[in-house]
This record gives structure tokens, sequence and C-alpha cells, in this order.
């Protein structure tokens, strides 16, 4: 792949961009089948990928520079900067949202926040666009709010410039070199989700809720989960680490009983919403709870466990419970094959019926992977 910022040394954050991307998925696969060495493997689906080029729906840009000359792209660790707005991973359509917010920096005297000096305002600008209709989020980080008035002031011209920020907001962020998002949201306009819908299922995409950052891929695998689900006998599921919902809601049926679990309430909300669109608000029950936390508190035993944790994986006590627990199947989806390896020698009466990987994030090691796992005795009857 072509990336002008690569071949001159300014970004390198695709290690693997110079392999074509047969040979990257080949390398991926040959990770995933060496983390699960030693476990039998019914079948291994063929690799998914989706397009080289332009597949992200998100960018999170550091903001540097002055307010005059600002920069949207990333912060080494040596302080210096790099503009990253020609990145080739970003649709055509995020160029002119990014060569509009920068003279909109100065207008709005958003001075972009200094690391070393512990100055400035602005953190981070973080747009997602909907691939359904093209609607953007914009969300502007900010240290405190102290630029607010200055920044409503000035909105009125950003958005006749970019009709298409359907959802803005600002999002405080005020410890220094913290993790990227405050908890505290602020919303400059009525709209606080944007519509999404993959394979036909309303989704919505908001502040502090996962969504997946391939659309095309994340479309394939949810798809496929319901594809596996739907082949076999289950009318009771949980899709635990649920996010704003797309597994459960890809593989729920009106005969479906379906609870799903997530620890953002944001993203609970996005759920219940899809639910309601999909006329399935009754069997199918979104909570804003810890997974572990949850599964431990029940006592019917759903036929089907989906899971798809952070890249920590689901950790110890979990598989530990659902091992005791003995649904007959579980799926396992995971953008970290090397803790999900680890999780899978947790649960040592399940075998390995099948394995698909998704290569949602091209010209990198990662990969994310869906297994399904059957009870070995269930299987032996
Ligand atoms: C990889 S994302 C998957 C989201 C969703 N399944 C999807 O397809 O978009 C992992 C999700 O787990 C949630 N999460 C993290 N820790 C959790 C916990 N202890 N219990 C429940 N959910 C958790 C995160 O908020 C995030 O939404
Ligand atoms: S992240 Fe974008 S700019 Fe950086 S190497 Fe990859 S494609 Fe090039």
């Amino acid at each position: 792949m072509q990336c002008a910022l690569y071949h001159a040394g300014r970004c390198r954050s695709c290690q693997w961009l110079e392999q074509p991307m047969a040979q990257q998925l080949c390398a991926k696969m040959a990770s995933l089948r060496q983390l699960l060495a030693g476990r039998a493997v019914g079948e291994w689906l063929a690799p998914v990928s989706g397009p080289a080029f332009g597949f992200r729906n998100k960018a999170k840009m550091v903001v540097s520079g002055s307010v005059e000359r600002p920069l949207l792209g990333m912060l080494r660790r040596d302080g210096t900067a790099e503009d990253l707005t020609d990145c080739p991973l970003y649709p055509d359509s995020f160029q002119p949202v990014f060569a509009t917010l920068k003279p909109f920096i100065a207008r709005a005297g958003l001075t972009p926040y200094n690391v070393a000096r512990r100055r400035g305002e602005l953190k981070y600008l973080l747009l997602t666009e909907s691939q359904h209709d093209g609607a953007m989020m914009l969300r502007f980080v900010l240290r405190s709010e102290a630029k607010l008035p200055q920044l409503r002031a000035a909105l009125p011209w950003l958005r006749a410039q970019l009709p298409q920020l359907k959802v803005i907001s600002v999002n405080l962020q005020p410890v220094h070199m913290a993790i990227m998002e405050g908890e505290r949201e602020i919303w400059l306009t009525e709209q606080q989700a944007l519509a999404e819908v993959f394979n036909g299922v309303p989704l919505w995409i908001r502040p502090q809720s996962f969504f997946q950052t391939n659309p095309q891929v994340a479309s394939a695998l949810y798809a496929a989960a319901r594809d596996w689900v739907r082949a076999l006998p289950v009318t009771h599921m949980w899709d635990l680490f649920c996010g704003v919902g797309g597994f459960g809601l890809h593989c729920a049926t009106p005969q479906m009983r379906l609870t799903g679990i997530e620890i953002a309430p944001e993203a609970i909300a996005c759920a219940q919403r899809s639910a309601k669109a999909l006329g399935l608000a009754d069997n199918l029950r979104f909570q804003a709870l810890d997974s572990t936390q949850f599964a431990l508190g029940q006592h019917a035993i759903p036929d089907l466990v989906l899971v798809n944790p952070p890249r920590r994986g689901i950790g110890a006590p979990l598989c530990e419970y659902l091992s005791r627990m003995a649904a007959r199947w579980i799926i396992y989806s995971s953008c970290n094959a090397q803790t999900m390896a680890q999780d899978l020698r947790l649960l040592p009466d399940y075998r390995i019926v099948r394995v698909q990987l998704f290569d949602m994030f091209a010209h990198t090691a990662h990969y994310e992977v869906l297994t399904l796992l059957e009870r070995a005795e269930d299987n032996a009857s």
C-alpha cells in the first residue's frame, strides 16, 4: 500500500505496510495457528479481509502546534508532533472535515494543549462517520470549560461549512497525560448519536460507547456470528461485553431469549434503542453491569454464551464460572488471540469447533478472531 507519510519515515504505525495484503493474512493465520497449537480445531474457515485503504470510520487526532497552525495527528515520545490528516486509512470524506477544522480552531481560539508546558485547552479531536448515511460525530476533548463559550459562539460557522456533522460534543479531560477521554460530556447538538446499519440491523454510534472501527469487516464478523448461532438449536443466549449490542442484535430472533451485558450505560442505552427498533424489546434484555458479576448471579443456564471482551480477555474468574456453568456452546470473538488462547486453556471441557480470522486492522499484526466452542461431553452424546 502507498502511504507517503510511511515512506517519508514520518509515521510507522502500520508496521506491515510494505507487505501485500495476502502476505499479511498468511502471517496472521500462522500466528493464530501457533497460538492454538496443541488444541484440535474442527474447521478453519478462510480469513476475511476488507479494503486496504479508507477503511477506518474513526480518527483520533492529537491536537498540537499553535492555534493559528494546529497539527492534527500524533505526538511522538520525544514530544515532536506529526500531522496525519493525509493518512490513507481514513475515507476521503474525512479530508474536507480536517481542512475546515484547522481554521475553525483559530476562529474559536482553541489553543492546542502543550503536554510539556501543561498549557492550552484542546487535547484531541475525535471524528467518527456512519457508513450508512455519511453523517459524522465530532468530539472536542478539552482540558477545561474555559473555552466553551468561544467554541459555542463559533459553532454556527462550523455547522454551516460541514452540515454532515450531526453530533458535536465536548469531552472534558482535566487530567494531564491521562487516558484520552474524561467522564463528562457536554452536548453541543441536540442529536446525541449517529445511526448506523450493518446487515440491515440498526446500531447507534455515540460518545463513551465502543464501536467497531472497520465497518466492512465488522459487518462480516457480525454476519458470521449470526449464521453460526442460527445454525444451532439456540433459544437462550448471553452476549457478554456487548457494547451497543452488535452481536446480540444480529443473532436475535423473535423466538430467542437474549441478555446483553456491558459496563458502559451509554452503550446499553444504544442497544436498547436498537432492540426496540427491531420490535424485539420484549425478549432482548440489555443491562449495564460487569460481565463476571452478572454471570455469577445467574441461575438459568443459556444454550450459548457469546463473549467479546477488551484486549485483556475474559479472565480466570469468568472462565472458571463458564466451565462450571457448562453452557453447551461458547462463541469467543477476540481482538487479542493471545489472551483468547490463555482463556481457552481455562476452558478445557470445550473443544474448538470452528475458527475464522477477520482482518480488522490491516497493515498491523493485529486481527480479530471468531471461535465456536462446544462442550465436549455434549458433543459425544
Ligand atoms: C471489544 S468491545 C466489544 C463491544 C461489542 N461486543 C461490539 O461488538 O461492539 C469490549 C466491550 O467490553 C466492555 N467492557 C469492559 N469491561 C467490562 C466488564 N467488566 N463487564 C462488561 N463489559 C465490559 C467495554 O465497555 C466494551 O464495550
Ligand atoms: S497510520 Fe496512516 S499515516 Fe501512519 S503508516 Fe499507517 S497509513 Fe501511513
